[in-house]
C-alpha cells in the first residue's frame, strides 16, 4: 500500500482486506482480478489515493458500483459521508448490501436501478457523484449530473487513456452545466497511471435530461468515436 498510515485508521485497513476477501469468494464474479494482493492494488490503492489527505461528507452516489467499488471503501474511509451505492444488476447489488452488513457499515444505502430512472426519483439531491469503469467520460458525465446539487461535484476515476478520452468531455460539460475543476494523476504502487478527475456541477441540469435509458451510451454527448 502506497497511502500514509497517519491519513487512515488502522481498523480501516481490515475492512479494506475483508471487503477483497468478500469480493473475491462471491459466486458472482464481482472482479476480473482474482489474486488478493493485486486486488488490493487495483481497487483499494486506486480508490484511496486519490483522497489521500482529504476529507469526503455529505450525501455521496456511487453510480455503477458493481462489487461496491469504489463506494464501499470510501464509505470505509470516510464515516461522516453518507452513500448511496447504484446498480442496475440485482445480483451485484445483493452482494454488496451482505458486503455492508458484514463490514457494519451504517452509512450505506443500496438501490437496484439504472441512473437514469433513479434520476427521476431522486432528482438533484446530492452532494458527490463518483464513476469508475462505467463507461466514457461523456457517458459518466450524462448519468451523474441530474443527481447532483448546483454546486456539487462529479468524480470520474480514469485510466492511462484519459488524455486521449478528456476530448469527448466538452460537449458534456457545455450541455450539462459543469466545469472541469480538477485533474489529478496518481500512481498505484506498481507504478501504474491512473487520474482522478473532478467537475464542478455549475447549472441546474436541463429539463431533457435524463434521456431514455441507454440513450446516453447509444448517441454520446461526445459524438461517437
Ligand atoms: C465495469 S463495472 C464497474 C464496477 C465498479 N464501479 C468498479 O469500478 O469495479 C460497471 C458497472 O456499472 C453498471 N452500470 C452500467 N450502466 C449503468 C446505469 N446506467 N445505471 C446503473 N448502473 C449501471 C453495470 O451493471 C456494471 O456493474
Amino acid at each position: 500500500m502506497v497511502f500514509s498510515s497517519e491519513f487512515l485508521e488502522p481498523s480501516f485497513f481490515a475492512k479494506y482486506e475483508k471487503l477483497i476477501e468478500l469480493m473475491l469468494s462471491s459466486p458472482h464474479n464481482l472482479s476480473s482480478i482474482k489474486e488478493f494482493e493485486r486486488a488490493m492494488t487495483v481497487h483499494i490503492e486506486d480508490t484511496i489515493i486519490p483522497f489521500e489527505g482529504s476529507s469526503l461528507s455529505g450525501r455521496c452516489i456511487d453510480i455503477g458500483s458493481g462489487g461496491g467499488i469504489p463506494g464501499l471503501v470510501l464509505a470505509i474511509s470516510f464515516p461522516k459521508s453518507n452513500w448511496t451505492l447504484l446498480e442496475s444488476i440485482a445480483k451485484k447489488t445483493r452482494e454488496i448490501e451482505r458486503f455492508a452488513r458484514d463490514l457494519d457499515l451504517t452509512n450505506v444505502a443500496v438501490k437496484t436501478a439504472r441512473a437514469e430512472e433513479f434520476a427521476k426519483e431522486a432528482g438533484e439531491t446530492f452532494d458527490s457523484a463518483f464513476l469508475r469503469a462505467v463507461g466514457r467520460c461523456d457517458i459518466s458525465l450524462e448519468l451523474a449530473a441530474p443527481l447532483v446539487k448546483v454546486g456539487g461535484y462529479i468524480y470520474l476515476y480514469k485510466g492511462p487513456g484519459w488524455l486521449d478520452e478528456k476530448v469527448f468531455s466538452d460537449a458534456a460539460e457545455r450541455v450539462l452545466g459543469l466545469r472541469l475543476s480538477c485533474e489529478k494523476e496518481y500512481r498505484l504502487s506498481d507504478g501504474s497511471k491512473r487520474f482522478m478527475v473532478v467537475y464542478e456541477k455549475e447549472r441546474a441540469t436541463p429539463s431533457e435530461f435524463p434521456r431514455r435509458s441507454g440513450v446516453a451510451s447509444k448517441l454520446p454527448l461526445g459524438g461517437r468515436k
